[in-house]
């Protein structure tokens, strides 16, 4: 039998919004690491990762563009888009991919359109799509009740785009091809599990679209609990894409919907002492409504009702405009029990960094080096900068869309994963909408709300203020 994704044959890749933002900054430049219009080309330039000595691909890339114009809703402008696509499948495969970079009020028009219009005669007809994936239980269910009236869920790739990254899919590794980790992976010995997102960036004015969703619904309701899924899952029968996905959803189930006593909301306010951006708060957006209470910031700690993790906090925590760049998973032990060294021992913590720069470090106690005997905290630490200098860690979206070439949907989203997010999130975000819930402020370029930390402590992460790294020097 033939190989449908064998690349001797042509696969057509649609980019539906292809002038827009997604479609700018991470879906051109993705697939060409590896567009026509001159237009199109001009908006992506500059986030396109071009090598010396590439000029030459690049081109070519451009060159094996095509733009078709047309409205999101008219069939008339498919049959042409059909059409067009049709002069490049000679021979007798082809396979069609659609991205859809579109935002989520034409997402309807675009699949049904695509469904009567587009369909692949000769191959496989493959769909993508970006979040939002509605915006509460109901709204994401009616969606998941349209395209499944569409296409079969095997043509279906939801993307998150952090089940792309590297340590995102070392997770399955860390966990289940080290007996070290496994014996001690509960809450026998685990005290917490911190997730973490941050960005030194605000809304920069396209709070627009940003205030109709707030940070749980960008980030933590996604990224941060797919994250939390494949941390606290238990080991899948094999690496097949639904095995995985199947525990994905059985420790969701054990989660009950987070109540507003486990949250906590904040909205950033300018820095007076701040330079540029840094001065300007959330509600200094132009395109945000003045008394808009939408969350720029949240942590929510999340318990899993299970043998495993019964009592233990998966502490989840976003936000926007804070102090640095980071996406990290922190996984703390217990105290030593019946210490021996007077209090000095310290948590040990696993520390998975997923950026920038990833890492995986392990934070111990150790003898001071010499003839005293005092402890001290180090790590056993693994820097991919230093271990695998060579190496090219490539962006998530190649990945994610090189699986979609593929056929393989280990790292999307499953419909029933999918509800299951939104059972887990949807009744406080409701009732944060419904009571205007007034998020607590923080300021610009901070580690975020200062109650945060208080929060981090009554959900038993410590921070002991005293670790030490000192960065390896060659040599
Ligand atoms: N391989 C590598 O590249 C390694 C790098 N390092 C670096 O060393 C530095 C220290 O390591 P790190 O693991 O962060 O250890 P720390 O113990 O210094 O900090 C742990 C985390 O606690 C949070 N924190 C800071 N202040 C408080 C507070 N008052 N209350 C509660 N939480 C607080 C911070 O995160 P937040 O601000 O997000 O709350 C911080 O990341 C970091 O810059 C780290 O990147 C360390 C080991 C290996
Ligand atoms: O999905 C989203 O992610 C980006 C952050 O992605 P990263 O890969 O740069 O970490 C975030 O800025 C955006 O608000 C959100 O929708």
């Amino acid at each position: 039998m033939e190989n449908k994704t064998d690349f001797q044959y042509p696969h057509t890749f649609v980019l539906l919004g292809a002038s827009g933002d997604l479609a700018k900054k991470k879906i051109y430049p993705t697939l060409w690491t590896k567009q026509t219009v001159d237009e199109v080309k001009a908006k992506t330039m500059k986030y396109m990762k071009v090598r010396p000595g590439e000029e030459e691909t690049l081109k070519a890339f451009w060159d094996a563009n095509d733009y078709v114009p047309g409205s999101y809703d008219k069939r008339i402008d498919y049959e042409l888009l059909n059409q067009e696509i049709s002069k490049h499948e000679k021979g007798p495969l082809a396979n069609r991919i659609f991205y859809l970079a579109v935002p989520p009020t034409v997402f309807e028009d675009v699949t049904i359109n695509i469904r009567n219009a587009c369909i692949a005669l000769k191959g496989y007809s493959r769909v993508i799509i970006e979040k939002p994936f509605g915006r509460d239980d109901e709204s994401s269910e009616k969606l998941s009740d349209h395209l499944a009236r569409l296409f079969k869920e095997e043509q279906i790739y939801r993307i998150d785009h952090y089940l792309g990254k590297e340590m995102v899919q070392n997770l399955m590794t860390i966990r289940f091809a080290n007996q070290i980790f496994s014996p001690s992976w509960n809450r026998e010995n685990i005290a917490s599990v911190l997730i973490s997102f941050k960005e030194p960036f605000g809304t920069e004015g396209r709070g627009g679209y940003f205030d109709s969703f707030g940070i749980l619904r960008d980030v933590m309701q996604n990224h941060l609990l797919q994250i939390l899924s494949l941390v606290a899952m238990e080991k899948p029968v094999t690496l097949n894409p639904n095995d995985i996905r199947d525990e994905k959803v059985k420790v969701l189930r054990h989660i009950k919907p987070i109540e507003l006593k486990d949250i906590l909301v904040g909205q950033y306010v300018g820095n007076p002492n701040g330079k540029g951006e840094e001065t300007q708060g959330y509600l200094d957006d132009p395109t945000v409504p003045k008394d808009s209470v939408t969350p720029t910031y949240a942590l929510a700690a999340i318990y899993i009702n299970n043998s495993r993790w019964e009592g233990v906090p998966f502490i989840l925590r976003c936000g926007k405009a804070l102090n640095e760049r980071k996406a990290e998973v922190r996984v703390q032990y217990k105290d030593v029990p019946g210490d021996i060294f007077e209090g000095e021992t310290k948590r040990n913590e696993l520390v998975i960094r997923v950026q920038p720069g990833e890492a995986l470090y392990l934070k111990l106690m150790c003898k001071s080096p010499g003839m005293k005997f005092n402890l001290m905290e180090t790590e056993l630490d693994l820097t991919y900068s230093m271990r695998y200098k060579e190496t090219d860690v490539p962006d998530a979206y190649e990945r994610l869309i090189l699986d979609v070439f593929t056929g393989t949907q280990m790292h999307f989203v499953r419909n029933d994963e999918l509800k299951e997010a939104w059972r887990i999130f949807t009744p406080v975000l409701k009732q944060l909408e419904e009571e205007r819930f007034k998020p607590v402020p923080y300021v610009y370029g901070s580690r975020g709300p200062p109650e945060a930390d208080e929060r981090l402590a009554q959900y038993d992460f410590k921070y002991s203020g005293s670790y030490k790294w000192q960065k390896p020097t060659l040599g």
